[in-house]
């Protein structure tokens, strides 16, 4: 099936084609052969041109065979197949920039709070108190000071555990926001206390990773009363929910970052030091 870009009136009579990569429009030529060392995404772009199409269906079948070509024609199968590898990715790009387009306009919805004279700008500071609730910092220095205060070894296997669990956090979702930098949302003042330069971008929410690592990690290893148990998913929901309100994220951020949260308490787990692993690694040392 042609794709909608092939519908262009450059393509009768020889003359150079336009094929889209990126949103950028190169020229493809119709009269000059394919390219073997063309990207994959040139070609397949190529392929998909109703005129190249006829031109490549006029090919006798060994020399589609032998033209390396990226469509799947290689191994001899017919257009049908071909047509069906092609729409493929059209049809992700599609539900990805919807699914993009539904983001940014649900996020901007909620971005009640984003500043003082914002809709919800008076529940700014309870918004605000969640961000707190959920920062690296007052985590972090809670379990050094648990670590420092326990006084049994089990606690202080646990403590030490939730520890390198939260280093590890602070790592990889450094390491994601680097690799994917994708800025906060416009509407978001960047008013936040203590954050790294990767703190500009917004993919995964950290807060959100956060949250959902320690919270499945206090009911794994705190014997919490049913009550409580409630109290610590209401409290997951509602740091995820503050970040969108706030401005500071957009919904798939924070859902990406409660999955990614979710599977890091997996490796926490994976990685867990028992006291014996621990009086190893001293050993070693010492
Ligand atoms: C000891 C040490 C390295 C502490 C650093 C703690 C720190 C500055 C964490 C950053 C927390 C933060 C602002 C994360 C950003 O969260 P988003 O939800 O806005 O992605």
């Amino acid at each position: 099936m042609p794709s909608p870009k092939a519908k262009n009136p450059g393509r009768s009579g020889g003359s150079p084609v336009l094929g889209s990569s990126n949103g950028r429009y190169e020229f493809m030529s119709l009269t000059k052969p394919l390219n073997r060392s063309s990207p994959p995404h040139l070609l397949q772009r190529q392929g998909s041109d109703p005129t190249t199409a006829r031109l490549r269906a006029s090919e006798s079948p060994t020399r589609r065979r032998g033209s390396g070509s990226s469509t799947g024609s290689a191994s001899g199968q017919g257009p049908p197949e071909e047509d069906g590898i092609r729409l493929n990715p059209s049809l992700i790009r599609v539900a990805l920039s919807s699914l993009l387009a539904i983001d940014l306009w649900l996020s901007k919805q909620l971005g009640v709070c984003a500043c003082e004279d914002s809709s919800w700008g008076s529940v700014r500071p309870l918004m605000k108190l969640l961000e707190i609730s959920g920062h690296g910092i007052p985590w972090l220095a809670g379990t050094a000071y648990c670590l420092y205060k326990s006084d049994s070894a089990a606690g202080q296997e646990v403590m030490l555990n939730l520890f390198m669990g939260l280093l590890l956090d602070l790592i990889l979702v450094g390491i994601v926001k680097a690799l994917v930098r994708r800025r906060r949302p416009a509407h978001n003042r960047m008013d936040m206390f203590a954050t790294f330069s990767v703190d500009r971008y917004s993919f995964p929410s950290g807060h959100a990773t956060r949250a959902a690592m320690c919270g499945r990690f206090l009911l794994a290893h705190l014997v919490l009363a049913a009550p409580l148990r409630v109290l610590v998913l209401l409290w997951v929901g509602l740091v995820g929910l503050s970040r969108v309100m706030l401005g500071r994220h957009n919904v798939t951020d924070v859902v990406f970052g409660f999955w990614m949260g979710y599977c890091q308490y997996n490796l926490v787990e994976m990685l867990w030091l028992s006291p014996q692993t621990l009086q190893g690694l001293l050993g070693q040392s010492a």
